[in-house]
């Protein structure tokens, strides 16, 4: 007997599955299913597809013709720090430049010295709440980065918080170590990287991909090349926060050393966004950020599409410049600022964000792990379409109901 059915469903989304990201044209097209149903068993599906009579199971959900999707993807989050930086919101509003506020010690540095001085059991009550909003924002796979230490005690802290949430909730997590993402005061940038780098041997077990921001005022390309180069050969595959308010040419760099995403590129080079086309690095686009540091250039994401490339979509959640959970509200930043259609967010926000930190989520196949959301939406359009709110109205793990819309009390 198995174990669940989902029936009734106005739209059964199917992205692609495959051994690489989609790519170009190939992010247009997605499958929908209309009048579908979803078979479970051992916590795993077990069929997906139009709506049949064949199967049958212990419980039954029936998902009123709203629509069906694989559990969404986080590929980019500093979910766990200490502090908050409310006050600099004022700043931004006053013109005050990110990187100026970060040239001063605030900023990224603000929330370095807030994370060094917070415990263990701190930052993970902190970061244990935006894991459970972003469960119920319909989200089952997420990419978690230190960065807020940038010493040895509070970056390995940073991540082994973020492996005891992936111990206690129900989600896949990605770690990424990010110890090149400022540089403390004082400190010289080269002698500060080769402090970084040494710790790469330490976080070797805590860590999937190494991570740097290269910035004016932060890592310049070579300085990025150079710790790269020394966490490719400790085997980890890297990232890059590239290109996100100069053009240093971080996407090429992340292209010459076969990244697994670069990330921003909001400034990237014509010709750094045509070369993606020939790597599989995804350009992690993150429309989010640029919103909310106020700024009015976004990323070429039709420029990037159009030459082949392979796009995801993150939150980018973190304290100073995007501060949300909801990965539904960045679909729609991505479809009014990005020009990118349904299909290309649909498939940005499940197997091209999957590709982006190595996870095998973001499909529906026979044979997956059953991780799955029911939106209460009529089609997928209207998911980016009704903007700001929820529109997750289950959310199942594993098989399992893990959070279940509130209806108001009586
Ligand atoms: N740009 C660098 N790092 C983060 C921001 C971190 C912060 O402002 O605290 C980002 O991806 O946007
Ligand atoms: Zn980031």
């Amino acid at each position: 007997m198995n174990d669940l059915i989902i029936k009734n469903i106005g739209q059964l989304l199917l992205p692609k599955k495959m051994d690489r990201p989609l790519k170009g044209s190939e992010m247009d097209a997605l499958e929908i299913v209309a009048d579908g149903m979803v078979v479970i068993k051992d916590s795993k599906i077990v069929y997906r597809g139009k709506e049949t009579d064949k199967y049958e199971a212990t419980e039954t959900i029936d998902a009123e013709g709203k629509v069906v999707s694989p559990a969404l993807v986080e590929a980019h989050t500093h979910t766990v720090h200490g502090g908050s930086r409310e006050h600099e919101m004022a700043l931004k509003v006053q013109g005050v430049d990110y990187l100026k506020i970060l040239e001063q010690g605030g900023g990224i540095l603000s929330s370095v010295k807030s994370t060094q001085e917070a415990t263990f059991d701190e930052l993970y009550k902190k970061a244990e709440k935006n894991i459970i909003r972003m469960i119920q924002h319909g989200v089952l796979t997420i990419e978690a980065k230190s960065g807020y230490g940038l010493d040895k005690d509070t970056e390995i802290k940073q991540l082994k918080v973020a492996h005891k949430l992936e111990e206690n909730y129900p989600v896949q997590m990605k770690h990424t170590f990010l110890g090149p993402h400022a540089i403390p005061k004082g400190r010289e940038s080269e002698e500060f990287l080769d402090e970084m780098i040494e710790l790469l041997d330490d976080v070797k077990d805590l860590a999937d991909f190494a991570d740097i921001f290269t910035e004016t005022g932060v890592f310049s390309v070579n300085e990025s090349r150079r710790y790269m180069e020394e966490a490719r050969k400790r085997g980890f595959r890297v990232k890059i926060h590239a290109d996100e308010i100069d053009p240093l040419g971080g996407l090429g760099l992340a292209i010459e050393q076969d990244a697994i995403s670069a990330d921003h590129l909001v400034a990237s080079a014509e010709e750094d966004k045509q070369a993606l086309k020939d790597s599989d690095t995804v350009a992690v686009l993150l429309p989010g950020t640029t919103f909310y540091l106020g700024k009015n250039e976004y990323a070429d994401a039709r420029g990037m599409i159009g030459h082949g490339g392979a796009v995801a979509l993150a939150t980018d959640y973190n304290p100073g410049s995007n501060v949300t959970d909801n990965l539904q509200l960045i679909m729609t930043i991505a479809a009014l600022k990005l020009k990118m259609t349904p299909n290309e967010i649909w498939n940005a926000v499940t197997v091209n964000a999957a590709k982006a930190i190595d996870s095998d989520r973001g499909t529906m196949e026979v044979g997956d792990d059953a991780n799955i959301v029911l939106w209460d939406a009529p089609n997928h359009e209207y998911v980016l379409y009704h903007y700001g709110v929820n529109h997750a109205e289950k959310v199942i793990a594993n098989g399992k109901v893990v959070y279940e819309r509130p209806g108001l009390l009586n």
